[in-house]
């Protein structure tokens, strides 16, 4: 049966967290319309309570009647649903800290949970038609404690529940194991909310869909707090090839969301970065190039096309073979003989060694030049 998950975009809360960034009024309008164009399910819109003019772009955006639901993220005090309820977004979510550890950092002891969350979450639904509950530092709590924390949070009328893995040590094994014992004892929809400290947040948020939560936490390049959080692009790809699932993202918006987002974050692409990186479509092994100009799933995952992008790119240097050598002419309209590859090659293959790195085209011309003066 094909699965529809519910895919939350944090990246103008969580991911705005990322240590010195900022997003201005605009960026974060302009993100949020293209997140809803994206497809996505749920926006967590942002923090009211961090000041009025957070307050003020959010209420900016609930006012571009975008067809996403939108949350706002508050902690577990009154003060803060209060401040979010002024921005008038469809949902709340009301962030507990769920491990011993954090309980004794805010000085609270476990009977807190239970009354605040019936205090907060019935004042809550009075103002919003959603309400979420998130349990922080959840994967280092024990289940026990998440199972009775999930049965209060469901009594209290929470309509979903977060695991966050806060500091983001989680397995894609622990996350299996601990949604099958918390859907033993609640059937208050779950949600992953995952950190990529050990790099592990995208292979979470996706076992954690398999495993039967409903709902995952994602934001755009991963941006977030410390190593970032599960990065909506990857996921919406592992989701998309993986064929059971459903998740209606327009995938072919990818590229443009993740660069308005880097733009905004001042937090350039990784090179390597999976879906989005200028590499992960750049190729210059010979063995790869020859195959992917007969066939260019050869080796990709996927067309560049289905995120965004255009055709995949041929790097001349050390590893490529005459294939590359020739379709790299061809695609601007020179054809060379295979002949003149072959001896174009070895060229190539010295300047690369000594300048240790791929050539330029202009580097390429040259070195042509050179061989047909031999030649001459
Ligand atoms: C894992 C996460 O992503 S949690 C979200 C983290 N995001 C942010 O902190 C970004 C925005 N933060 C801010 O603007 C400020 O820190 C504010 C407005 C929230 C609070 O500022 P301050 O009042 O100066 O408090 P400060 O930041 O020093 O300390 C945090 C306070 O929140 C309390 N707190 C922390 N977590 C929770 C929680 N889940 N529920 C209730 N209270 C909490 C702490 O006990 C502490 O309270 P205290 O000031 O009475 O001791
Ligand atoms: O919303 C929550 O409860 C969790 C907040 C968060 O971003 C985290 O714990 O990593």
């Amino acid at each position: 049966m094909i699965r529809k998950p519910w895919i939350i975009d944090t990246t103008l809360r969580d991911g705005e967290q990322a240590p010195g960034v900022v997003f201005s009024p605009h960026e974060k309008k302009r993100i949020a319309a293209m997140l809803a164009e994206t497809g996505v399910d749920e926006i967590e819109v942002g923090y009211p309570a961090i000041s009025a003019a957070e307050r003020k772009v959010i209420r900016e955006i609930v006012a571009m009647k975008l067809p996403v639901r939108l949350t706002s993220w508050s902690r577990a005090n009154m003060a803060d649903i209060e401040l979010a309820a002024e921005c008038g977004t469809d949902a709340v979510h009301i962030s507990f800290p769920a491990s011993r550890l954090y309980l004794e950092l805010i000085h609270k002891k476990d009977d807190w949970i239970q009354e605040q969350l019936h205090a907060l979450v019935s004042k809550a639904r009075e103002r919003f038609d959603f309400v979420s509950v998130g349990g922080q530092d959840a994967t280092r709590s024990s289940t026990d404690f998440l199972q009775r924390f999930m049965l209060d949070a469901e009594a209290a009328g929470a309509k979903r529940f977060r695991i966050a893995d806060t500091v983001g040590i989680a397995t894609p094994v622990s996350v299996m194991a601990l949604g099958a014992a918390l859907r033993q004892s609640s059937s208050l929809p779950l949600e992953f909310h995952a950190h990529n400290d050990l790099g592990m947040a995208t292979a979470n948020a996706f076992t954690a869909l398999n495993e039967g939560f409903e709902a995952v936490s994602v934001s755009v390049t991963g941006l977030g707090e410390r190593a970032g959080n599960a990065a909506l692009e990857e996921l919406a790809m592992a989701l998309a090839l993986n064929g059971d699932f459903d998740t209606h993202l327009d995938t072919s918006m990818l590229s443009r969301l993740c660069d308005a987002v880097a733009t905004a974050s001042g937090r350039a692409i990784q090179e390597q970065k999976p879906v989005v990186g200028r590499s992960a479509f750049q190729h210059e092994s010979g063995i790869h190039c020859a195959a992917l100009l007969q066939d260019p799933l050869s080796y990709q995952p996927f067309l560049p096309s289905r995120v965004g992008r255009s055709d995949f790119e041929i790097v001349i240097g050390k590893h490529s073979g005459t294939a590359a050598i020739i379709a790299h002419f061809n695609r601007r309209g020179i054809t060379i003989s295979k002949k003149e590859a072959r001896e174009l090659l070895d060229l190539i293959r010295s300047q690369s060694d000594r300048l240790k790195r791929a050539l330029r085209t202009d580097e390429i011309d040259a070195l042509r030049e050179q061989n047909s003066v031999k030649h001459a």
